[in-house]
């Protein structure tokens, strides 16, 4: 019988759905740490949640080991090179959990603009007195929001503030169709005028060589002063040292962090104490309801690759290093998940 290796922590609801299609079909073994995946070596199937697999713990796998996937999006803890040169297919949810980040992406906006944390002290400590916060309060409504990445999740933020009556303009390399970008009220910007004209930054793109520390000193000196940065991607993006600083000498209005580098950190860290700064413990891709579609759509994943049809094309992440695949699906061959324009 094949084995379904799941490393890490999977919640509840979508621990029982990988159970029960499992059962009798799959071997299931968890593993919560590495000296436990040592034990493992002989799984089919590794599903990864909240681990890094790099190149040595891959070279470690055995022979059978034939697909890594992540339960979530970003990719950039998987060393998909080496699992290609083995010939193991890495794959993501790509698209599953979109509307959670993009819904706590929203939630950031407006706790900042808001100040969420400062009015529930306030409550908390009984106090009517709010004025001075009311006059640091602001709308979605009517500003500016430049998304940087306009894929899945950057396009629901387009939809959802859109709708709150902001202007959107985003930057991707990979421009939208003018048919997408009218559909979704969209202008493109070129990313330095994205940054000097937005009242809010939001960044929405994979962490790749090409975009860690892309938000550095120098680009949060282009943001206005009254501009907010929203990072629900990858801490990696931003660099956290010139961000504190812009924070802290007030050159921004504000930034909400749902990832951040070296994360989680520790309680005593400087960044806690800025009154302009909210951080939420990279919770956006994860609700109780949407863990089921998670789990669902490794599972269907899993069983393709049984069937010798492979994963959905789409959310096949390392391809370019994959040799020939017995894999008879002709789209797989075509279609790369890398493809920005495959939502
Ligand atoms: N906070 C969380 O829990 C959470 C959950 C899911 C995803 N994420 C992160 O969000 C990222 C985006 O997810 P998605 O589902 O929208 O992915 P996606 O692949 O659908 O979209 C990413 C977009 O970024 C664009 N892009 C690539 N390089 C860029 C650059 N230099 N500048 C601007 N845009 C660029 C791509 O062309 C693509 O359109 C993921 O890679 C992941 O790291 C975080
Ligand atoms: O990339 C993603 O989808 C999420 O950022 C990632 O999955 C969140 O990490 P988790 O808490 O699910 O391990």
């Amino acid at each position: 019988m094949n084995k379904v290796v799941i490393v890490g922590r999977v919640p509840d609801a979508g621990r029982k759905i990988l159970y029960e299609r499992c059962a009798g079909r799959y071997d299931v073994a968890e593993v919560l740490s590495n000296k436990e995946l040592a034990k493992h070596l002989d799984g089919t199937y590794y599903i990864l949640r909240g681990f890094p697999m790099g190149a040595a713990e891959i070279e470690k796998l055995g022979g059978d080991a034939r697909l890594i996937h992540r339960w979530g999006v970003g990719f950039d803890a998987v060393d998909i090179e080496a699992a290609g040169k083995k010939g193991i297919i890495v794959s993501i949810c790509a698209g599953v959990n979109s509307q959670p980040v993009a819904e706590l992406t929203v939630m950031l906006m407006l706790a900042s603009l808001r100040h969420l944390p400062e009015l529930m002290s306030r409550a908390k400590a009984g106090r009517k007195d709010k004025e001075d916060i009311i006059a640091r309060s602001w709308l979605i409504s009517g500003k500016r929001v430049g998304l940087v990445g306009l894929g899945s999740i950057g396009r629901r933020v387009a939809a959802a503030v859109g709708g709150m009556g902001a202007e959107v303009t985003y930057y991707d390399p990979f421009r939208a169709a003018p048919e997408t970008e009218k559909e979704l009220g969209v202008e493109f910007l070129p990313l330095d005028e994205l940054l000097k004209s937005s009242d809010i930054v939001s960044l929405h793109m994979p962490l790749l060589d090409s975009t860690r520390h892309l938000i550095d000193a120098a680009a949060l000196a282009k943001m206005k002063p009254s501009a907010l940065l929203v990072n629900t991607a990858r801490g990696g993006i931003v660099d956290t040292e010139a961000l504190l600083k812009a924070l802290a000498g007030k050159c921004l209005f504000g930034a909400a962090l749902d990832t951040i580098e070296n994360e989680p950190l520790p309680a005593d860290h400087p960044a806690f104490s800025l009154d302009n700064l909210i951080i939420t413990p990279h919770a956006g891709g994860n609700t109780e309801d949407n863990n089921r579609n998670m789990a669902a759509y490794i599972m269907d994943n899993i069983d393709a690759m049984e069937s010798g049809r492979g994963p959905t094309p789409r959310s096949v992440v390392n391809r370019q290093f994959l040799g020939k695949q017995r894999i008879s699906d002709p789209l797989w061959n075509i279609r790369t998940a890398s493809d920005p324009q495959i939502f």
